[in-house]
């Protein structure tokens, strides 16, 4: 065996497009890395490596959730980590931020460590543990922060997602804390005062149709009131799940200031709008609610000037019993990683906004920025990590809620067909899924 010989798991990937642009090329992984990159990338190539003949498909950087609720501990009737990791591989996804609102709630380094050992279990993607910021979730009092950030977790995003972190002093303590700590503050931008029994978007349809509003001005005080706090803590604040024009402008304007404000946008509201509610399916049901079509059209227009960073699925999972009832009584929530690229590939690559390198702008190299991961987002270049997917453009799919690898089945989605269609994930060079299938580790011999 030559010096340059490849070892253990190798994958050679054929006639792929990187970033959908140039000619097609062939792409060598070993040892968990890009080996070689080019026409004679095989030639070093084991005997027994797979080969993946990907002549249309268009290679990228694996895709980095900033938001997924993966139900464990506590609602595994709904996700699991195993199966959320299994629908997360399928989405092309090589690494996800598990939200803390489990039961009990990601607050302790006990809970942050069991979501992390367990992710690197399954093994399909790597799960980081998102810390809760307050105790319980309950606004009060601070969690222990720098205990789970140097866990074997190594917590680097705390939220108390769900609710939002309301009191302006609570929220100001954490800034300073988390700037020291060198980790992520993500806000759920939710004024509770101003969306008491809010269950849909405060305008004409919501008021036709009989549905307490949650206004515009709850998420966007919030933002306001953040960006001026980060400011004053010298801290960086994300904002989670933005829906509003007024977002959009706010975030310009802290931008403008010189304040560290990112902010994502969910697949669901880059699509859907609050028309979707005329049937009163809970299915539509979500936090923030659906807008209205302009605020849509500024969501996509900020996402693709970069105003918006990325695309955070808010992937949340519920049981039938909490989505097939009364729309008051419904949950807030909705399915996203298995369909995240192909909303993303309608509202933004369809309508000429992203191009493929756009793409893995806002789904792989700024979340993982965003969060500090050096070894997800990156070039695809020799010697960098092999964390990719590989995508069929012109595929087409109806989606099929039962169908999904996720345990809930609620996708606003049913029914539809979509556009382009992860064909292979690929982590540390090892294939996490294929052709539709989530392939589980198999122990190589040596470890
Ligand atoms: N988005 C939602 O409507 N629901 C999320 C919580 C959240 O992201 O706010 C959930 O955990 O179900
Ligand atoms: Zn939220």
């Amino acid at each position: 065996m030559s010096d340059s010989a490849v070892t253990g798991e190798t994958v050679l990937i054929k006639n792929v497009l990187l970033y959908g642009e140039g000619e097609p090329t062939d792409v060598l992984l070993g040892d968990g890395v890009i080996a070689a990159i080019g026409a004679d990338a095989g030639k070093d190539a084991a005997p027994d490596a797979e080969v993946i003949d990907a002549a249309g498909q268009i290679l990228l950087p694996g895709f980095v959730d900033l938001h997924t609720h993966l139900r464990e501990p506590g609602r595994e009737d709904t996700e699991t980590i195993d199966s959320g990791s299994a629908a997360a591989a399928l989405g092309g996804y090589t690494a996800v931020f598990a939200m803390a609102n489990t039961s009990p709630v990601a607050d302790s380094v006990v809970v942050t460590d069991h979501v992390w050992r367990r992710g690197q279990e399954v093994g399909l993607v790597d799960v980081h543990p998102v810390g809760a910021v307050t105790v319980g979730l309950e606004g009060k009092q601070l969690a222990e922060m720098a205990t789970m950030a140097s866990g074997t977790g190594r917590v680097r995003m705390f939220s108390d997602d769900g609710h939002c972190v309301y009191d302006p002093l609570i929220m100001r303590r954490a800034l300073e804390y988390s700037s020291s700590l060198g980790v992520l503050i993500a806000q759920h931008a939710e004024e509770p005062r101003l969306t008491v029994g809010a269950i849909a978007h405060e305008g004409p349809t919501a008021a036709r149709l009989g549905l307490a509003g949650w206004p515009r001005a709850a998420e966007e005080s919030i933002v306001a009131r953040d960006a001026l706090l980060a400011r004053d803590a010298g801290a960086r604040v994300h904002i989670c799940h933005a829906s509003t024009a007024g977002t959009v402008e706010l975030m310009k304007w802290a931008r403008g200031q010189g304040i560290s404000i990112t902010a994502e946008v969910t697949p669901h509201h880059l699509l859907l709008d609050d028309s979707r509610l005329e049937t009163y399916d809970a299915v539509n049901k979500v936090n923030p609610p659906l807008r209205e079509a302009s605020d849509v059209a500024a969501l996509r227009a900020g996402l693709a000037e970069g105003t918006i960073d990325c695309v955070a699925t808010d992937h949340a999972p519920h049981a039938e019993q909490d989505k097939c009832c009364e729309f008051a009584a419904a949950r807030p929530g909705m399915l996203g990683l298995e369909t995240a690229l192909s909303i993303v590939v309608q509202t933004m690559v369809r309508t000429g906004l992203l191009d493929w390198r756009g793409v893995a702008r806002v789904m792989s190299e700024r979340p993982a920025e965003i969060v500090g991961l050096d070894d997800q987002g990156r070039p695809l270049e020799v010697g960098e990590p092999a964390n990719l997917v590989l995508i069929d453009p012109d595929a087409e799919w109806t989606v099929h809620g039962p169908d999904l690898a996720s345990v809930a089945h609620n996708t606003p989605y049913e029914s539809m067909t979509l556009p382009a269609r992860v064909t292979t994930t690929i982590l540390r060079g090892r294939i996490t899924a294929s052709d539709g299938q989530a392939r589980v580790r198999v122990r190589n011999g040596r470890g």
